[in-house]
């Protein structure tokens, strides 16, 4: 089977007059490294890949697919964990890659919001504020390679989701093509306006099901003066917490991040991940990585974490600490976090489950959904790390040493529905942040079913009535 599908045409006629033969892909080895994802677990194929270089284009190319019936599915920087930003197999879809709008127009000082291009990453982002001086409060680990367009689509959280929000939060004004082809300009930097739906925030976390993001205002911060972050040496997610506590006890404000890791899954970062050396003196059972951030300089923030790590070292919440004494050792302490994803890539077949739960009800899940896998596959490495401060874990599965990773993956179902059981038993969600994509669709009858599917479908049907943009993601084939 070839990657590519047949592109009617006339609509490739028109739509290279839109983009240009270099805005336009349709050889098979030009498209393959957009028909799959970075994991590589989902492989589909496409008529054509098409890279606009404006919103008039992307209009274009939308229009253009809706008149001929083509499916288009929106691809940023391919950072999906649910395939949701792959075609299916058909070969019948578009793959539209927003990378070429990649400017950041502006920043306001006053206004305190940027106002940015879908295809800029969401590390330029990030630097375009911090050099305004200013701060972008978004920060996940794909930011290197995340867009802003996707970013948005899937309502990306994070790790300073704990005190700043997910991506949602930070939306003032959006532009979205919808799936006829029409421009929707809600570009209003306001912080307040109350005139009837708020429509910018149905795109975000659609995953592209109601159109294409194309240009946002997002809301920025001022550019912290004094950062503080540590690596402390716990002994389960119980102590995390009381850890956890005891800083919001104190000054709530002041977090920034409070992000767990377990032995396992930091072990995997220390042996897969060159220069991620644990600066600890021993291994633990499981790290928090906790950071504190405040817009005034001075000592404060430095002998607040003193202060309550002193006293959860007497109280016995924390064996050991490290305090980043530098930029570069607290850029190290984030590599030990940011890798997870990575090494266990690297550590063979995984499989991922993005659930959240209440935060009193993190240590049960974790000892109940750790027995139930390791009883459904014996040898499981259970790895989990994550946003603990928000109660959302990546409670992820690596593929028993010596077993065969496509075996292992065939029982993903399996897996997945064991944890999120216990998910459901323990009023949590079976995705926190990553979305639903293709990978989870199946999961959506049983969890949002009844009336709150059903009006997902009721606006799906009235936005979007022939299915152009991004079929297959969210919904369950009928
Ligand atoms: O690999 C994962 O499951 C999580 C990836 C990302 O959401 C993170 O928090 O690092
Ligand atoms: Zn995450």
């Amino acid at each position: 089977m070839t990657a590519t599908g047949s592109l009617p045409a006339p609509l490739h006629d028109a739509l290279e007059k839109v983009l240009g033969s270099s805005g336009l892909l349709t050889a098979s080895s030009d498209m393959a490294s957009y028909l799959t994802d970075w994991r590589n677990l989902f492989h589909g194929r496409a008529c054509a890949v098409a890279r606009p270089a404006n919103t008039q284009a992307c209009a274009e190319v939308v229009r253009l697919c809706a008149e001929h019936g083509v499916p288009v599915v929106p691809q940023g920087g391919n950072t999906s964990m649910v395939g949701g930003a792959t075609p299916d197999t058909t070969g019948h879809a578009l793959v539209l890659v927003t990378s070429r709008m990649n400017r950041v127009r502006e920043i306001d000082p006053i206004d305190n919001t940027m106002v940015v291009e879908a295809g800029v990453t969401l590390k330029a982002a990030q630097d375009a504020a911090t050099n305004a001086g200013l701060m972008l409060p978004l920060s996940i680990s794909s930011e290197g390679s995340a867009e802003i367009g996707g970013v948005l689509a899937t309502n990306a959280g994070g790790n300073n989701t704990v005190r700043y929000g997910n991506a949602r939060e930070l939306v003032l004004g959006l532009e979205a093509v919808l799936p006829d082809g029409q421009v929707l300009d809600l570009m209003r930097r306001l912080r307040k306006d109350n005139t009837g739906y708020a429509l910018r925030q149905l795109f975000v976390g659609s995953e592209g099901t109601l159109g294409l993001i194309t240009t946002a205002i997002l809301q920025l911060q001022p550019k912290p003066k004094s950062i503080e972050a540590a690596l402390c040496a716990v002994a389960d997610a119980k102590t995390a917490l009381a850890l956890f506590a005891a800083f919001r006890n104190t000054e709530p404000s002041a977090i920034q991040a409070f992000e767990f890791m377990s032995g396992l899954s930091m072990n995997l970062v220390n042996m897969l991940i060159p220069d991620a050396a644990l600066p600890l003196s021993e291994p633990a059972p499981a790290y928090v990585l906790v950071e504190l951030a405040s817009p005034r300089g001075g000592d404060a923030l430095r002998e607040l974490m003193e202060e309550v790590l002193g006293k959860a070292f007497e109280d016995g919440l924390v064996s050991d600490a490290v305090l980043a004494e530098s930029e570069t050792q607290r850029l190290a302490l984030w590599k030990l976090r940011e890798e997870h994803a990575e090494a266990q890539k690297r550590a063979g077949a995984s499989v991922k489950n993005d659930v959240s739960v209440p935060l009193s009800a993190i240590p049960t899940f974790l000892d109940r959904a750790t027995a139930a896998c390791e009883k459904l596959i014996p040898g499981i490495r259970v790895a989990p790390f994550g946003h603990i401060g928000d109660g959302n874990i990546h409670f992820n599965l690596v593929q028993p040493e010596g077993m065969d990773g496509n075996a292992f993956l065939a029982r993903d179902h399996e897996m997945m529905d064991t944890v999120a059981n216990i998910v459901r038993e323990l009023g949590g969600s079976f995705s926190a942040e990553h979305g639903v994509g293709q990978l989870k669709t199946y999961m959506m009858p049983s969890w949002r079913g009844g009336a709150e599917l059903d009006m997902m479908h009721r606006i799906k049907n009235a936005v979007d009535p022939k299915d152009i943009m991004n079929p297959g993601k969210i919904f369950p084939a009928s």
